[in-house]
């Protein structure tokens, strides 16, 4: 079977005013299709870098080299502009962590729903019917509303039908609950699990929160200081964990452990996203 993400020692670097940062220091990760896999790590240690990756987003200051970087079977490094276009329109699927900064603020949820179907119908009903699919009340309403105008758990919903509309075979999602009320946090997540199920999609859930990936993963990536440390089923790296740092992970307290309630501006270029989305749009 073709896994749908292989990565062999990826290496990436950021440089900024002639300082080097290394934010992948040979990570290393086989996912096979249909897994749920929560890359779990603590700030800084390479997880949003290595989901950009994934889409070949990093910014422009950041070098790659790996021995080898595949999704579903695309040799990423080696693609043309098209070719890395065609397959984050037919493959990928990003959820970031700050769902109102991935909307454009200019245009309503409707038209920007529309645009993100492209090819598929978008009359009225077959919007209402996508935010319906997402548990949006009112949705009807909900299409001529601006961003500014929703809720984050609301945003987040629209996201995400944007995102499934396009039966993603990898969906990155980065840290995707831990910017909203924790009353909606476990209800977004579900959401989007049982989407990507229905749809066969594979997971990549990007967390600081073991407990929680633990109880949506199927598999366990600990990630330290830009390389991959341990990997695992879930309940096997909760009970038994074998790095140092899984095992400081998984003795913390549980309330400890919650997803970060602010948004941290490291995470996973969310103003990249929403430009290429937009972009893409147009
Ligand atoms: N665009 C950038 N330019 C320079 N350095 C960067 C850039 N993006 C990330 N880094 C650095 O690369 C390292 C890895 O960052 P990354 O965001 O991938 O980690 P992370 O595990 O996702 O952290 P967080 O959970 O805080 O988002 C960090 O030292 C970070 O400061």
């Amino acid at each position: 079977m073709t896994a749908i993400l292989d990565i062999q020692d990826a290496t990436v670097e950021y440089s900024t005013r002639g300082t080097l940062v290394r934010a992948l220091d040979g990570a290393t990760l086989r996912v096979e299709p249909g897994e749920t896999v929560g890359i779990v790590g603590e700030s800084g240690s390479g997880k949003s870098t290595l989901g950009l990756l994934c889409g070949r987003l990093l910014p422009a200051n950041a070098t790659v080299t790996a021995t080898r970087a595949l999704v579903d079977g695309a040799e990423l490094l080696g693609l043309d502009n098209e070719g890395i276009r065609r397959l984050r329109r037919e493959c990928l699927g990003f959820i970031p962590q700050d769902p109102v900064a991935a909307l454009d603020p200019t245009m309503r949820i409707g038209r920007q729903l529309a645009l993100a179907l492209r090819g598929l119908p978008t009359d009225t009903a077959s919007l209402v019917a996508r935010l319906d699919g997402v548990r949006i009340r009112e949705p009807e309403r909900v299409l001529g509303l601006f961003p500014h105008q929703i809720s984050g758990g609301m945003a987040q919903r629209v996201v995400i039908a944007m995102t499934m509309a396009r039966t993603p075979r990898l969906l990155v999602a980065d840290e995707p609950t831990a910017a909203l009320d924790s009353n909606v946090r476990s209800e977004v997540a579900k959401l989007i699990f049982g989407l990507a199920t229905e749809a066969g999609a594979t997971v990549l859930w990007l967390s600081h929160d073991l407990r929680s990936v633990g109880r949506w993963c199927d598999r366990v990536v600990v990630m330290y200081g830009g390389k991959v440390v341990e990997d695992g089923p879930a309940q096997q790296v909760l009970e038994h964990p074998q790095h140092p740092y899984t095992v400081s992970l998984a003795a913390a307290d549980p309330a400890r452990a919650t997803p970060g309630e602010r948004i941290r501006t490291g995470s996973f270029g969310v103003a990249e996203v929403a430009a290429l989305t937009r972009a893409e749009k147009r």
